[in-house]
C-alpha cells in the first residue's frame, strides 16, 4: 500500500493540510508536488493505494492548469481524500470539482476537506493553517484511517453546484508583479513559476498571458524584490482584508 500527497500550492498552504492528513495515514507518505508546469512522470495507483489532492481555491473553483498536471496521475478504484485550501473568502464549486476531477481519473473520494490558508492578497488568516489547523487536520485522519481500516470505501458528496461557478474556470488573477531593485538576477522567481511567465533572461518581464497572480514569486523571493506595492493593489488589499476580517472554520466532510 502506498500512500501519497499530491498536491498544486504555489505558495504551500495546500501543500501543508495535504501532507499533514497523509503523513497521519502513513508516516513516510510520498509528496508529489505538482506546482510546476512541467513534465511529470506517469504514476497509476491500485486500489490497496490511498492519495489525498490538494490544491487552492481560485475564484470559487480550480485553477485550469490542475487539470493538465493530472494528466499523469492514475487511479484504478483507488480511495482518496480530496482538501481544497482558501483564503477565508469562499470555496464555492472548488472542492465538487476537484472530486469530479479525480472520479474521472480513477480515484474514489471517500473523504475531503475545505481548509483555510492565508489569502495571498491582503492580510488575511496570515499564518494559516497554524498549529490548532493541523491539529485539525490530523484529527481528521485519525477518523479516515478508522474508515479504511473498517473496509469502508464509501463515496463522499461534496457541497457545490453541478453548472460550477464561473463557467471558463479559473485562469488565475490579474495582478502582475513587479520587480525592484533589490533583485540580484539569481533567477529562482522564473525557475519557480508555476507557469513559466518569468522571462529567464530579464526577471522584470512577466508573460501577461502565462502569469496567473499565484504570487510565488514575491512569495520565495529572497531579498524581496519581487512586489505588488503599487496604490491600486494595496488600496484593493486593504479593502479585501477588511471584508474578509471574520474567520471561518475548516471543514471536514466523511
Ligand atoms: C487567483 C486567486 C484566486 C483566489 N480565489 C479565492 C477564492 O475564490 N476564495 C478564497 O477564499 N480564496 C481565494 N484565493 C486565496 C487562495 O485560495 C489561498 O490563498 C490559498 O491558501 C492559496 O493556496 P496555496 O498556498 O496552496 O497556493 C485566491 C487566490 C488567488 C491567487
Amino acid at each position: 500500500m502506498s500512500i501519497a500527497a499530491i498536491f498544486f500550492s504555489p505558495t504551500g498552504t495546500s501543500k501543508k493540510g495535504a501532507e499533514a492528513i497523509a503523513q497521519i495515514l502513513q508516516n513516510d507518505a510520498e509528496s508529489i508536488d505538482m506546482t510546476l508546469n512541467k513534465e511529470y512522470k506517469k504514476r497509476s495507483f491500485s486500489e490497496n493505494d490511498v492519495i489525498v489532492f490538494g490544491a487552492p481555491v481560485y475564484s470559487g473553483r480550480m485553477f485550469k492548469g490542475v487539470k493538465d498536471r493530472l494528466a499523469a496521475i492514475e487511479g484504478n478504484n483507488t480511495p482518496c481524500i480530496v482538501t481544497v485550501t482558501y483564503g477565508n473568502r469562499d470555496y464555492d464549486d472548488a472542492l465538487l470539482e476537484l472530486s469530479d476531477m479525480v472520479k474521472a481519473k480513477g480515484f474514489i473520494p471517500i473523504a475531503g476537506a475545505a481548509l483555510i490558508g492565508e489569502h495571498t492578497y491582503g492580510k488575511i488568516q496570515v499564518g494559516r493553517p497554524d498549529g490548532e489547523d493541523i491539529k485539525e487536520d490530523r484529527v481528521f485522519a485519525q477518523k479516515i484511517l478508522a474508515k479504511l481500516s473498517a473496509g469502508d470505501r464509501s463515496e463522499v458528496v461534496f457541497p457545490g453546484n453541478i453548472e460550477y461557478k464561473n463557467s471558463e474556470g479559473s485562469a488565475g488573477g490579474k495582478f502582475r508583479p513587479l520587480t525592484n531593485d533589490n533583485c540580484t538576477n539569481c533567477g529562482l522567481c522564473a525557475e519557480q513559476c508555476p507557469e513559466n511567465a518569468i522571462d529567464k533572461g530579464d526577471y522584470n518581464q512577466i508573460d501577461d498571458d502565462k502569469c496567473i497572480a499565484c504570487f510565488r514569486c514575491i512569495r520565495i523571493c529572497p531579498v524581496q524584490a519581487k512586489h505588488m506595492e503599487t496604490p491600486e493593489y494595496m488600496t484593493f488589499a486593504a479593502e479585501f482584508t477588511k471584508k474578509l476580517a471574520q474567520p471561518r472554520i475548516n471543514e471536514y466532510f466523511m
